[in-house]
């Protein structure tokens, strides 16, 4: 199996704060890893750092190793804009754009500069179709995307995401703020775009995890406690603090 990002001593202080103490994970190529762990962790905060979307916060330091596709991305030769590129990003809220459905999913590739109008359509329709929000938009392409429901916003905000083709997506609990049929909505989608795509997702839902992962990392006051298949991790965890949070007795 092989890794596509990986993690090495990876420590982030906001100011005197040190959310992270040195987390080491390796994300494998075409697989759901979620990452779990109480309230506060640092779940979000390395997400974010996987594709640098902390950089920007005043009085941040970040340091140690984080490669993709063996590229150290932290390296000030990186392209930040190629970065988030490969590394897309779907958020808690779903964010469209007050703009339609079509001017939505082509953002991207008209950022990126592509002009040919019959590719961009071919995108749309087909980043549409993986988002599995292609039958509920087809006859409304021109409808603002902000008239849909959360549900379809989100697929939509996925759609947006895929239609540039990033090799990893980062999910920050993209179904946190939809009700549990919009949510398994969009844990159908993932599940069938696993094969294509390398999908990391904080999620706070550990039936979710259990349902959609093939890797779990359970984190706890900035440090990663534990790694492993998600089946291994909820059955027989190594460690009796993941044991204790996965059977609910804190969180
Ligand atoms: N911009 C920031 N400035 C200062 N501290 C921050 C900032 N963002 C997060 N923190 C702190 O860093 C720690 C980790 O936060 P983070 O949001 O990564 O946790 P989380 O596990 O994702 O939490 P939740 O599950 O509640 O979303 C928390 O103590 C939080 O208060």
């Amino acid at each position: 199996m092989k890794e596509i990002m990986t993690a090495k001593n990876v420590k982030l202080s906001y100011g005197n704060f040190e959310a992270l103490h040195g987390i080491d994970l390796d994300l494998p190529e075409k697989q759901l890893t979620a990452l779990i762990g109480p309230s506060g962790c640092g779940k979000s905060t390395f997400l974010r750092c996987l594709n640098r979307m902390n950089d920007d916060i005043t009085g941040v330091k970040i340091s140690g190793d984080i490669r993709f596709n063996g590229k150290d991305i932290y390296s000030p030769k990186m392209d930040l804009v190629a970065l988030r590129k490969h590394v897309g990003m779907v958020f808690q809220q779903p964010t469209p754009f007050p703009f339609s459905v079509y001017d939505n999913v082509a953002y991207g590739l008209r950022i990126a500069g592509v002009k040919d109008k019959k590719l961009i359509e071919q995108r749309v329709e087909e980043s549409l179709k993986q988002a599995a929000i292609w039958d509920e938009t087809k006859d409304n392409l021109k409808r603002n995307a902000q008239d849909f429901s959360g549900g379809q916003q989100q697929r939509i905000c996925i759609a947006r995401t895929l239609a540039i083709r990033p090799e990893v997506v980062l999910l920050d609990e993209p179904t946190s703020a939809l009700d549990p049929i919009s949510s398994m909505e969009i844990e159908k989608t993932l599940m069938g775009l696993k094969h294509k795509y390398t999908f990391i997702m904080v999620t706070h839902n550990l039936q979710q995890a259990s349902r959609v992962a093939d890797q779990v990392a359970f984190l706890m006051n900035g440090n990663l406690i534990e790694t492993g298949p998600t089946e291994k991790m909820f059955i027989s965890p190594k460690n009796k603090v993941t044991s204790n949070y996965l059977n609910g007795r804190f969180g």
